[in-house]
């Protein structure tokens, strides 16, 4: 039996993307999400996407990091759907109901309303989430806001003079976080304007990261470095987040299919049992 995919990215930030909606697909679980991300053995991404039917909205997107890790949010990867569908829709998460509608820069999505309660982020433990009493190394005092999933947000003089393969996995697994985080490194260079960089949970330094850029520019405004809308420029590229008057943060961007195969499913331990029935 042979499996199809679309690979897609928003700004460099790459995923292999599984459609379900139509047709039902074998287990996928953390296993199988990881060896598919494999750049070398797999098809190879930053997240991989299982679009399935929902009863709450117009399709459900699953979201893997390599790691095999299922997470709550991926701002791109919402773009990329968007792109797919082609009109606007509802987008079930396990973060919540996301909006997605082409717009003139692309594709612009309603991402929920931030959170920045140290349970909701969530920290071990009670502390100011505004600026925490924490510092590891030159990074010190980040901001904790999630989007439907978890960011830790540094502002620093030059993003690019951060040695993020090494203080990133440090802060991404530091127990503080009990979820583990998202690891963001921005410098404010205008009032519409920052420079980004992530090192994202479970997937390493990446291109881009739509939730990082959300979460990024939210820390701006709650520090009252920015105004309301702000371009936040990572090295795959732009992006332009909103903070509505409803506290719904609105992201705006490209999304790209870069191209359509498939893969036989039983090289990924894929093998369907019998009509309805899967094993992993
Ligand atoms: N690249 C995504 C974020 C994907 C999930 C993130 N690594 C996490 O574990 O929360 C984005 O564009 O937001």
């Amino acid at each position: 039996m042979r499996i199809e995919f679309i690979k897609m990215h928003g700004l460099g930030n790459d995923f292999v993307v599984l459609d379900a909606r139509e047709k039902p697909l074998p287990l996928i679980d953390a296993a199988v999400a990881s060896a598919l991300a494999n750049r070398h053995t797999g098809i190879g991404c930053d997240q991989l996407i299982v679009l399935e039917p929902s009863s709450a909205a117009d399709f459900r997107m699953r979201i893997f990091n390599p790691d095999g890790s299922e997470v709550e949010a991926c701002g791109n990867a919402t773009r990329a759907v968007g792109l797919l569908h082609g009109k606007p829709a509802r987008i079930e998460t396990l973060g919540g109901i996301l909006e997605a509608r082409p717009a003139d820069a692309g594709i612009s999505v309603e991402m929920g309303q931030p959170r920045f309660a140290w349970e909701a982020i969530p920290l071990a433990y009670a502390m100011d989430t505004h600026s925490m009493p924490l510092a590891w190394e030159e990074l010190v005092n980040p901001i904790a806001v999630n989007v439907g999933n978890p960011h830790a947000i540094f502002f620093v003089a030059d993003p690019y003079a951060i040695d993020m393969d090494r203080l990133g996995p440090l802060i991404e697994n530091d127990p503080v976080f009990p979820e583990r985080v998202n690891v963001n490194v921005a410098a404010v260079t205008a009032r519409d304007a920052i420079t980004l960089r992530v090192w994202e949970r479970g997937a390493g330094l990446t291109r881009a990261c739509g939730t990082g850029a959300c979460a990024t520019a939210i820390g701006a405004m709650k520090r009252g470095l920015v105004d309301r809308t702000v371009t936040v420029t990572l090295p795959g590229g732009p992006l332009t987040i909103a903070w509505r008057e409803d506290d719904v943060i609105v992201m705006s961007g490209p999304a790209t299919e870069s191209f359509r195969g498939s893969f036989a499913a039983d090289a990924f331990g894929l093998t369907q049992a019998a009509a309805g029935e899967v094993t992993a």
